[in-house]
């Protein structure tokens, strides 16, 4: 079995609705745990009260006309909180952290795909989180109406945006992914795509894989 040599690592899986985060969040974390690591997974909106509290106002039908740079606050507002009451110390204390989502989030969805832009959006980050960026961030790269197809339940109100919007979303992830290989200083930060229309098994091969390549050795 290939062994993993890290600790204290915030992983962020990231992508479109429906691209298997959840899936694959809970198979990394099977498999960072058996290997004897320490591991919290949360995600991103919610987590804390707060951040569910707020996770409930971004979702909830009934506030279709919610604007851009609204979302684009309440997110980063959820964020904080999640960062101030866990992230924060877990880490400190060598667990691992893997996040359903993170900043690149926003980047994509407001900032790309509701139009508020991408820079944008990290400047507000820059001003209320204490950390942008993880250690990693993997983005599970697929077609949106391929996603789509997979969400077998009543879609929320972020879901509902139509497949334009969700189109965007995935310039917005490939976009950010290309923007970070290019920049540098504080701004740039560690990004890796894979192709997530796969079987999850492959996928989490790949994923363990980069993790061992970027993060820690492997034997
Ligand atoms: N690689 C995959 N291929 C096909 N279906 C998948 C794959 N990964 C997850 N699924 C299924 O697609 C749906 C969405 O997966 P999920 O992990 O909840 O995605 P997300 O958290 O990104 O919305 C679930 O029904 C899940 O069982
Ligand atoms: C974190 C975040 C999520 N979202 C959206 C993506 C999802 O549609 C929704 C809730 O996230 P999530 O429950 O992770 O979505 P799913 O499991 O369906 O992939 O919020 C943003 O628009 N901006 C953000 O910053």
């Amino acid at each position: 079995m290939q062994k993993i040599f890290f600790t204290g690592k915030f992983i962020v899986l990231d992508g479109p609705d429906g691209c298997g985060k959840s899936t694959q969040a809970a198979l990394l974390r099977e498999k960072l745990i058996s290997t004897g690591l320490e591991v919290v997974s949360y995600r991103d909106p919610g987590t804390t009260r707060i951040g569910e509290a707020i996770r409930e106002i971004l979702l909830a039908t009934e506030y279709a006309g919610m604007g851009d740079n609204v979302e684009v606050l309440l997110y980063m507002a959820a964020r904080a909180q999640l960062w101030r009451e866990k992230i924060s110390s877990d880490l400190e204390n060598g667990k691992c952290v893997i996040m359903d989502r993170w900043l690149s989030s926003t980047c994509a969805y407001q900032g790309k795909a509701g139009g508020f832009g991408i820079d944008k959006v990290i400047n507000i980050a820059r001003d209320s989180l204490e950390r942008l960026w993880p250690d990693i961030t993997i983005i599970l790269d697929i077609d949106s109406s391929l996603a789509a197809k997979r969400i077998r339940r009543e879609l929320d109100r972020m879901e509902l945006k139509g497949c334009g919007y969700h189109k965007m979303v995935r310039q917005g992830y490939l976009e950010l992914a290309d923007k970070m290989e290019n920049e540098t200083g504080d701004v740039s930060a560690l990004f890796k795509l894979i192709n997530a229309d796969d079987t999850p098994e492959s996928i989490h091969s790949k994923i363990v894989e980069i993790l061992i390549n970027n993060l820690g050795k492997g034997i």
